[in-house]
């Protein structure tokens, strides 16, 4: 028994739940990982000059044992994350230190800790068997999976699963990840596959669109509401790309921050007006590596005063942090919020503290989504409310050429990844829906 069996019953797209149920299981499959003895191989560089392409493998793994409460899927479309690349350049910690502290959970997160990751946040594909006390979900159903893992055994996550005191993000914090033919999920992760999307544009918003939705609309986060400024770093990559759907049909008021006219154009033809290069108008926060420049600050608030009519922003959407942080709090109205989720260019964070407090603003630390938030953020996607942002796909052997563009910052949107998919464009159940929303799906797509 291989994969390829498997491929076959799901492209034969009228495959029952009993035939899948009946497939053998294979012993093994292909993905992608990182190597536990490799965590050094880049001791000494810059981090910009660390290359995924060298550290990302990909390998024959044998399939994993299936646990009470859980699924393996198997997984025609991925994406690449920021959380990959992280992994994949050991920074700011090598994720092997996730792996051994899930070790020591229970008997059979023991599985997790071993001496290659395989790494994924985000998956569409067809569930293959599910574990005791599965019952929502059986073989056969087409699904998407978010990348929240918890255990739920502390009241703490109760009302928000983001709480919980395991609360781990699945391939990253977890092994068996979603760059893979095969993957193994919490069953709670799963969702509905929007039946208008193919397997790689439904497997490019869940991580990003579930962590947008969390950190701008969710009442745990900035709670945005209409006519709000919002100031969008990144406007037209992964998060941004989102936030900036969730400003546009939220009836907000988007301010993006990009670096090139090509990115300023797809935030254009999203719908957003108030556009600002940061490359062309040349803002330096920094003077130097230790002294920010408030002058700079002050000409960027001029800036959106110009783009706005006058007027701050209410919630700046901040995830690049050391360099823009400083600039985000200064920026904001007096009592509005800075909300973020992310350090992409540095965590220690520095900000004039007068301007926060004088104008009583707030800042919120936001992660993810909790499970009810993916549930939400993906119900948006099968909607037709928000669209996927998927700009390129690559195979799943050339995922550290992917991983390598992201780091880089020469994607825009969402980079996919093919796993048993053997081409683009499979996987459309509802074509009806999907005329109707072609541009705003392809949108991203080659540019
Ligand atoms: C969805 C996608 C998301 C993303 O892409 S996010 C971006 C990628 N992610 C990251 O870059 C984050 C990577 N993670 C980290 O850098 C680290 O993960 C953290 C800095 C978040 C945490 O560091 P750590 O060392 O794992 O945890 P500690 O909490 O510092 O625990 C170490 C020990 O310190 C103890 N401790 C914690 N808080 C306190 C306290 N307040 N007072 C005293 N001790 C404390 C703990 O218990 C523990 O102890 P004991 O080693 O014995 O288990
Ligand atoms: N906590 C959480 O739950 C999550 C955290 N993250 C983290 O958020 C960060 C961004 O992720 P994602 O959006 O997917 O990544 P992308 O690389 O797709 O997009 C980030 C964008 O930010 C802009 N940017 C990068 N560096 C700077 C800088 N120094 N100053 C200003 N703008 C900058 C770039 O846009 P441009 O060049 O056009 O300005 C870039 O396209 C990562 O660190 C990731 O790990 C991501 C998802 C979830």
């Amino acid at each position: 028994m291989t994969v390829k069996d498997i491929l076959d019953a799901i492209q034969s797209k009228d495959a029952t739940s009993a035939d899948y149920a009946a497939l053998p299981l294979p012993d093994s499959y292909r993905a992608i990982t990182v190597h536990k003895d490799e965590t050094e191989m880049f001791a000494g560089l810059e981090t910009r000059d660390k290359d995924p392409r060298k550290s990302i493998h990909l390998d024959e793994v044998p399939v994993p044992e299936l646990g009470p409460g859980e699924a393996l899927v198997a997984v025609m479309a991925s994406s690449v994350n920021y959380n990959s690349v992280w992994t994949s350049i050991f920074e700011p910690l090598s994720t092997f230190g996730f792996l051994e502290r899930y070790g020591k959970v229970s008997e059979l997160t023991r599985r997790h800790d071993l001496p290659y990751h395989i790494i994924g946040s985000d998956l569409a594909g067809v569930v293959l068997r599910t574990g005791p006390g599965v019952n929502a979900w059986k073989p056969g159903d087409e699904v998407v999976a978010h990348c929240l893992s918890v255990e739920l055994e502390s009241s703490d996550g109760h009302n928000d699963t983001m709480l919980d005191p395991e609360q781990r993000i699945w391939g990253f914090e977890t092994n068996f990840g979603g760059l893979a033919e095969v993957a193994l999920v919490k069953s709670n992760q799963l969702m509905p596959k929007p039946a208008h999307l193919s397997w790689e544009e439904a497997a490019a918003p869940g991580l990003v669109n579930s962590t947008a939705y969390r950190q701008l609309v969710s009442r745990n986060g900035a709670q945005m509401k209409q006519g709000d400024n919002v100031l969008i770093w990144g406007a037209s990559g992964g998060l941004g790309s989102y936030a900036t759907q969730f400003a546009l049909a939220g009836g907000a008021n988007p301010i993006c921050v990009v670096s090139s006219d090509q990115k300023a154009d797809i935030c254009r033809s999203m719908g957003a007006e108030a556009i600002i290069d940061r490359n062309a108008e040349g803002y330096r926060f920094w003077k130097d590596e230790n002294t920010q420049d408030p002058k700079e600050w002050k000409r960027f608030g001029k800036r959106i005063r110009e783009l706005t009519g006058g007027e701050d922003v209410d919630i700046v959407f901040e995830h690049p942090g050391r360099e823009t942080f400083g600039a985000s709090v200064y920026v904001t109205r007096k009592g509005g919020t800075i909300v973020t989720c992310a350090s992409t260019s540095g965590y220690n964070h520095e900000y004039d503290n007068r301007y926060l407090w004088m104008s009583l603003k707030r800042i919120i630390g936001s992660h993810f989504a909790n499970y009810r938030e993916a549930w939400e953020a993906n119900r948006l996607i099968a909607k037709g409310k928000i669209h996927p942002t998927l700009s390129k796909v690559y195979s799943l052997q050339d995922t550290g050429q992917a991983a390598y563009d992201v780091h880089r910052n020469l994607h825009q949107g969402k980079v996919g990844v093919l796993c048993l998919a053997p081409e683009e464009g499979l996987g459309v159940r509802d074509e009806e829906m999907r005329a109707k929303h072609i541009d705003a799906i392809n949108r991203f797509r080659n540019v």
